[in-house]
């Protein structure tokens, strides 16, 4: 999938370069607090895992999701069942997502900060995430060396968002041999939260375990001592879900499926919250 942007980014660049979409991205209203919303959300709640709910048509692992999909009316849904934040996929060749959706969904004047849900590679996706309205973007770790994260999160925080950077759940990386939450404990991570993906992005399968686990590894419990902002993500589907993820240490949670899959979305998300 990453290898595969490389390709989509130079036709993207081909039609608006860069320093256009610099321009865009400067005259974009200034980007809200993705991680303050997740934890005031988490503080009003009693601890509760603030929630990130994600507008997401389809996946590789589980095809068409939703057939009569309008991304306006899910984040609306969302929004209005007490949501804290949305993420909005925007890869369109694997999630049938686009970034005119994020635009799109702040057009219509929804306030929760908006994460773009891509496959970043180069700085140039930040901008173009910047330019169509997002506040946060998805780092993912097993794709990117530490150099390359540096670099990234930089850009990021220059255009005043924040990252959620997602390591994975087996210990090795494609990108070094260290597990990846250690990797990630070397990075300046200002403005950062971490995402621990409970599915296997070679695999497909999804475990909750897997969050504990990581959370309860040495350099899970140095990301808790530093008081980082943890979300358990991918193959939540109940409140007792989010109380996993909760007992496992995460402050927020990032569901997609089993939201998008209700009729009444804003419902879903009250009754996964626990209302
Ligand atoms: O639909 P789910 O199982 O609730 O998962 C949401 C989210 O975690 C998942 O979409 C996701 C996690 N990491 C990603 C990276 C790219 C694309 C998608 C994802």
């Amino acid at each position: 999938m990453a290898r595969y942007k490389a390709v989509e980014i130079e036709q993207w660049r081909a039609s608006t370069p860069l320093s256009k979409l610099a321009e865009q991205a400067k005259r974009a209203k200034p980007a809200r607090d993705f991680i303050g919303a997740l934890k005031a959300q988490s503080e009003a709640r009693g601890g509760c895992p603030g929630l990130i709910a994600e507008v997401k048509k389809a996946s590789p692992s589980r095809g068409l999701l939703c057939p009569d999909f309008d991304p306006v009316k899910i984040a609306q849904g969302y929004e209005a069942g007490g949501a804290a934040c949305l993420s909005v996929l925007t890869d369109a060749k694997f999630f049938q997502g686009g970034f005119e959706n994020l635009a799109a969904i702040r057009r219509a004047g929804v306030t929760c900060p908006l994460l773009c849900k891509e496959f970043i590679v180069e700085a140039y996706q930040i901008f173009k995430a910047r330019a169509y309205g997002a506040d946060a973007v998805l780092l993912i770790a097993a794709v990117l060396s530490n150099p390359d994260l540096e670099y990234l999160t930089k850009a990021t925080r220059s255009l005043g968002m924040q990252c959620l950077i997602e390591v994975r759940v087996d210990a090795g990386s494609q990108v070094h041999d260290v597990p990846e939450m250690q990797r990630m404990l070397d990075l300046d991570l200002t403005g950062c939260m971490l995402g621990i993906n409970n599915r296997d992005l070679r695999t497909f399968k999804v475990s909750l375990q897997n969050s504990a686990d990581i959370m309860a590894s040495v350099p899970g419990q140095e990301v808790q001592r530093r008081g980082l902002l943890v979300a358990g993500e991918s193959g939540i589907f109940t409140h007792e879900d989010v109380q996993e993820a909760r007992r496992a240490g995460c402050g927020a949670v990032l569901v997609g499926e089993s939201l998008v899959r209700q009729g009444d979305v804003a419902q879903a998300v009250r009754t996964l919250l626990g209302e």
